[in-house]
């Protein structure tokens, strides 16, 4: 698979804060990758350096193979921030002051795909202040797809939307993706992440803990969920025991993790040996949340 983008060792400092602290990645075509950390990891950061917003203290990057210069972004299409578009406009008149910006050629088919794509064709004449915070969003993702680039990043697609909103949104980008573009997206938002990404790096403090494909990232360890009378001193035990993790608690259980090798009986015999009887031992749905608090708490 080509390579679409690769960084290496990115470091970013604002004045003492260490932002960003040797980041390497690399996303290659067709895959829906996802930056996820918790707020303040440098995911933001990581974006804005990639889409020449922000200069890197250090390291490189590339795009398509080709080096970091702007002309490589031409085949990007990014939503960085919270959409801005003119409240007066309509949606028709937002894109094409969009595509008068990027020099674009037969700007009205243009615009009918896209707002067809994004289902706002319906509503093309209505004016943007009108439009729910889903319907800006959606703009937004059509003002990004306008020049029909290969590459779509985006910054905490679904932030503030509503249920519907964030289905929609993820309908929206699993349908792009399967028109073969590549999509990174950050976010914090685990099940996010977990129902849309082919593959995951995971930050903590400006450090890549993991990369991965989802695949790989859900099978390593199992998480068991774990219950006795006395759930403080069940605690206690746990950190006695190296093959048992406490992910968190889950009342009246706890989550933990074990190395996927260790049966469940096993695990109620070390238990058992140490005077703790459970009351309640079952494999939790093994999910991104579960392992994602394992990495960072590690
Ligand atoms: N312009 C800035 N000046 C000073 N510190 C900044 C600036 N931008 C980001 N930071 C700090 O850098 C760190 C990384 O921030 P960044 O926004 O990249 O993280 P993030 O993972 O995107 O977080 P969030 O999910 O909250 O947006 C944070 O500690 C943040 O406070």
């Amino acid at each position: 698979m080509n390579d679409i983008l690769i960084t290496k060792s990115l470091h970013k400092s604002y004045k003492k804060l260490n932002a960003l602290k040797g980041l390497s990645i690399s996303v290659k075509q067709g895959q829906i990758y996802g930056l996820l950390g918790p707020n303040g990891s440098g995911k933001t950061t990581t974006l804005g350096i990639l889409l020449g917003v922000i200069k890197a203290d250090g390291g490189s990057f590339s795009w398509f193979g080709k080096g970091q210069r702007d002309e490589n972004r031409s085949n990007i299409g990014a939503l960085l921030e919270t959409p801005n578009f003119y409240p007066y406009l309509n949606a028709i008149d937002n894109l094409k002051i969009v595509a008068a910006i990027k020099s674009l050629d037969n700007t009205s088919q243009r615009i009918e795909k896209v707002l067809k794509r994004v289902d706002l064709w319906k509503r093309k004449d209505a004016t943007f202040k009108t439009y729910s915070l889903g319907m800006k969003q959606r703009l937004a993702i059509a003002s990004a797809i306008l020049a029909d680039p290969d590459v779509l990043v985006l910054d905490e697609p679904t932030n503030g939307l509503d249920p519907q909103g964030i289905a929609e949104i993820r309908s929206l980008i699993l349908d792009i993706a399967a028109e073969g573009k590549t999509i990174i997206i950050a976010s914090h938002i685990l099940d996010e992440i977990e129902k849309m990404c082919t593959h995951v790096a995971i930050l903590k403090d400006g450090e890549l803990i993991r990369e991965a494909t989802l695949d790989e990232i859900m099978i390593q360890d199992k998480v068991l969920c774990i219950g006795s009378d006395n759930i403080e001193e069940l605690k206690l035990t746990i950190e006695e025991i190296p093959e048992l993790k406490f992910l968190k608690d889950l009342a009246p259980n706890i989550l933990v993790s074990v190395d996927g090798e260790i049966s469940n009986a096993m695990v109620n015999k070390m238990l058992a040996e140490k005077g703790v009887y459970l009351n309640t031992l079952m494999l939790h749905k093994k999910n991104l949340e579960s392992t994602f608090l394992e990495i960072i708490n590690k």
